[in-house]
């Protein structure tokens, strides 16, 4: 077996209020190996950030609960981690990108400031302010901001800059797992194509893996090395690159989400709607969650939910699949 850097265990997270308990993640299970991208796909409401805050601990103060589950990092249970344990983790092994720049950058402190306040922050070999220094010009010039723009303010800097500078401060602690939510949703679209062959190549050049959360198949194609495509909490489609972008049989969802099933060689477009909604959170249909809106519903699908179905590693969670199975298709 390879090993991971990462693997979620059936992993069930619920929002709890006195009015309401949403059902967010519903029983997900997934590994990223060392240098793995995996792209983490599907509809507004799916889970996506949702597991990405389960990973890092940050799901919001007594509203945001696992309810089971495993998530371990390099061996080591994260579930079982103390906040100033979990704090040493995010700054030095797993990082967090967000889609909106100024959801991690402080207004009031120039960039070089930051970037030096994230490696002070986890500066156990004691380097001088000096060699600090260095490395905060390092970063920068990594992200292509020329050095001298470190006594420079935020609000200086264009959108995509700002987003690049927080990729530096994400990167300076040198991170086993970088997790990416949306990190260029918020540019405009001539930006974005840079920002994300931005962190492609630095995720080479420092050997990281990441788990990028988006809704553009066309960055999916470009960018991952594995897809788990998420509906209504649960994954219901698992593969390489090319198991979920080639011509094999797919989940009825995912065969919605692509309208077609497009091929890497063709500029993909982004999510194409799928007619009937998600269902709600608080109240989730028995048995396969996509069964309202699938176009191949059958009685079973109805109440069972649908087992997952393994073809040479590409997982695919659906009654229809299970059937041929049986018939030894
Ligand atoms: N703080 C919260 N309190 C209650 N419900 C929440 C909270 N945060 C998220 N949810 C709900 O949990 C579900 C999953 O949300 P999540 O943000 O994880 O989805 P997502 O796949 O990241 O969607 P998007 O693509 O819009 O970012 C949704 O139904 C959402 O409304
Ligand atoms: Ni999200």
């Amino acid at each position: 077996m390879s090993e991971q850097l990462l693997e979620v265990r059936d992993l069930r997270v619920v929002y709890e209020s006195d009015e309401e308990t949403v059902h967010a993640v519903n029983g997900i299970s997934f590994s990223i190996g060392k240098q793995e991208t995996l792209g983490l796909v599907g509809e507004t409401g799916a889970g996506k950030t949702t597991t990405a805050l389960s990973i890092l601990r940050l799901l919001p103060d007594r509203i945001g609960k696992i309810t089971s589950g495993s998530i371990t990092y390099r061996g080591e249970d994260l579930l079982a981690k103390t906040p100033a344990q979990m704090r040493k983790i995010r700054g030095e092994s797993i990082a967090m990108i967000f889609q909106d720049p100024m959801t991690s950058l402080n207004p009031v402190l120039t960039v070089g400031d930051q970037i030096l306040e994230a490696l002070e922050l986890h500066n156990d070999e004691g380097k001088s302010k000096e060699e600090l220094d260095r490395r905060v010009e390092e970063m920068l010039e990594l992200v292509s901001i020329p050095a001298v723009r470190k006594k420079d303010y935020p609000h200086q800097f264009s959108g995509g800059m700002k987003q690049r500078v927080v990729i530096a401060m994400a990167l300076a602690c040198n991170p086993g797992l970088l997790i990416a939510d949306e990190p260029t949703t918020a540019l405009d679209v001539t930006i974005q194509a840079q920002v994300l062959a931005m962190i492609g190549e630095l995720k080479e050049k420092l050997e990281t893996s990441m788990l990028l959360i988006t809704h553009d198949l066309g960055v999916v194609a470009q960018t991952c090395d594995k897809v788990a495509i998420m509906y209504a909490g649960e994954i219901i489609e698992y593969g390489s690159v090319e198991d979920i972008f080639g011509d094999r049989p797919h989940h009825p969802y995912t065969v919605g989400l692509f309208g077609s099933i497009p091929d890497l060689t063709v500029d993909t477009d982004r999510l194409k709607p799928i007619a009937g909604l998600m269902p709600d959170p608080t109240d989730l249909p028995e048995g396969c969650k996509f069964h309202p809106r699938c176009p191949h519903c059958q009685e079973q699908c109805k109440t069972t939910r649908p087992p997952v179905i393994e073809k040479d590693g590409h997982l695919i969670q659906c009654h229809l699949f299970a059937k041929e199975e049986e018939a030894g298709v």
